[in-house]
């Protein structure tokens, strides 16, 4: 006799991104939640014989297309004020670099995050967060990287847990304290570099606030001896690392944090084949970001071909932040992955989804498969590409989380 489970979605167009088949696609398949957990999954008629008597809730979803919850794995989600003035200079011609040597960009931001406190950071945030949650997120990274110093870095890491408590969702957080350099040690950069790996990053690791480590590997941003210091921290404090690298030029970050086995090397548009094979052999995760690539008005793609050529993992992410990427969807971002960068929509949809995880080193989700975290996501669409198809709009139908419908809670 089958156990009784609590949910059972049948007539569903199941993409369960398991094995190579695209999509992993179960057509008229079935999947069973219990507490918390994928139970069974697979085509309906093999369904056992009791299961529709024995299941607490069977929904029988007409045939759409059900997904694993989409994984934002790349987010500066919580930050004070906005830079929408700066988007007027940039389509006036100013460069991101310009902005950010005349005392814009992430300083100007760092201001306003300084002068926030913990509540109203939280406010200002949650908004952004529920954005992400109504189309179809179910677990983020959010990083520091807007304080600067000690007390700051710390608010924004307690708002960043603060945000999965009051969401009910999985949030990882990541330590950026190499964002940018504070105007108060723009002459003296060893010493921040310093405050950053001697004190701000062992204080913080050992209030339990960070979960991975990452860096602003750029011109503009901390170069790859001063990455190096910070990640050498990380790995004595046995925490994992990423890299924001080659976004703008060539500094080979992405061989840098392949070194390191890092969980990912994020943005990516000046990669050399060099460090396409350094992270191929480490597996490291390509973290593509198209809404900074889209907001940049950027026209070097990253290297896709060489990317698919070697195997390295891609996933998708919003890179959601005031200056380069105020993108509050990531299905949408998945969309423009397929239409900037060429990702085939199964590209695109592995990346928001079982590659996200593994770029967080979440192993108990992004699949839908036996065992597997019952975070998934109902869509009103009937074949899995419409979710990289439709530009905007509301296709979302349900949010399972953790086995519990949403449906429940939401509007
Ligand atoms: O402009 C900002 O506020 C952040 C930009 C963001 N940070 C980074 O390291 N690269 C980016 O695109
Ligand atoms: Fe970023």
């Amino acid at each position: 006799m089958t156990q009784r489970w609590d949910h059972l979605l049948i007539n569903a167009t199941l993409a369960t991104f398991a094995g190579d088949a695209p999509y992993g696609l179960i057509e008229r398949g079935a999947i069973a939640m219990h507490e918390g957990h994928i139970a069974w999954v697979g085509a309906q008629d093999d369904l056992p014989g009791d299961a529709l008597a024995l299941a607490s809730h069977v929904e029988d979803l007409g045939g759409a297309v059900v997904t694993p919850g989409l994984i934002d794995c790349h987010t500066h989600l919580v930050f004070g004020g906005n830079r929408a003035h700066e988007f007027d200079l940039r389509l006036n011609g100013a460069s991101y670099e310009d902005i950010a040597r005349a005392g814009g960009g992430i300083v100007s931001t760092v201001k306003a995050t300084r002068e926030a406190s913990e509540d109203e950071l939280f406010v200002q945030a949650l908004p952004r967060a529920h954005a992400l949650l109504a189309d179809g997120v179910t677990a983020l990274e959010i990083k520091s990287g807007y304080g600067l110093d000690k007390e700051t870095e710390r608010r924004m890491l307690r708002v960043a847990r603060r945000i999965g408590n009051a969401l009910g969702i999985t949030v990882r957080t990541s330590f950026l304290g190499l964002h940018a350099l504070p105007p108060e040690y723009r002459e003296n950069r060893t010493a921040y570099v310093s405050l950053v790996c001697d004190e701000m990053l062992p204080a913080l690791a050992a209030e339990g606030l960070v979960d991975a480590v990452d860096a602003f590997c750029e011109n503009i941003g901390f170069t790859p001896e001063e990455t190096r210091r910070v990640f050498d921290r990380a790995t004595e404090l046995g925490l994992p690392v990423k890299l924001h690298a080659e976004q703008l030029s060539d500094l080979d970050g992405a061989a840098l944090v392949a070194r390191y086995r890092g969980l990912s090397a994020d943005h990516l548009e000046y990669l050399s084949d060099s460090g396409i094979r350094a992270m191929a052999a480490a597996g490291t995760v390509a973290v593509l970001l198209p809404g900074a690539f889209y907001a940049l008005r950027e026209t070097e793609l990253p290297p896709i071909a060489g990317l698919r050529e070697h195997g390295v993992a891609m996933a998708i992410a919003t890179d959601c932040n005031p200056g380069t990427s105020p993108l509050l969807s990531l299905r949408l971002a998945a969309g423009m992955a397929c239409t900037l960068f060429r990702l085939t929509p199964e590209e695109a949809l592995r990346g928001v989804t079982v590659h996200a995880a593994r770029a967080l080193g979440l192993s108990d989700r992004g699949t839908l498969q036996a065992g597997q975290r019952a975070d998934l996501d109902v869509w009103n669409v009937k074949q899995p590409a419409e979710l990289c198809y439709w530009i905007g709009g509301q296709v979302l139908r349900n949010v399972f989380i953790g086995g519990h419908s949403q449906a429940e809670v939401r509007p």
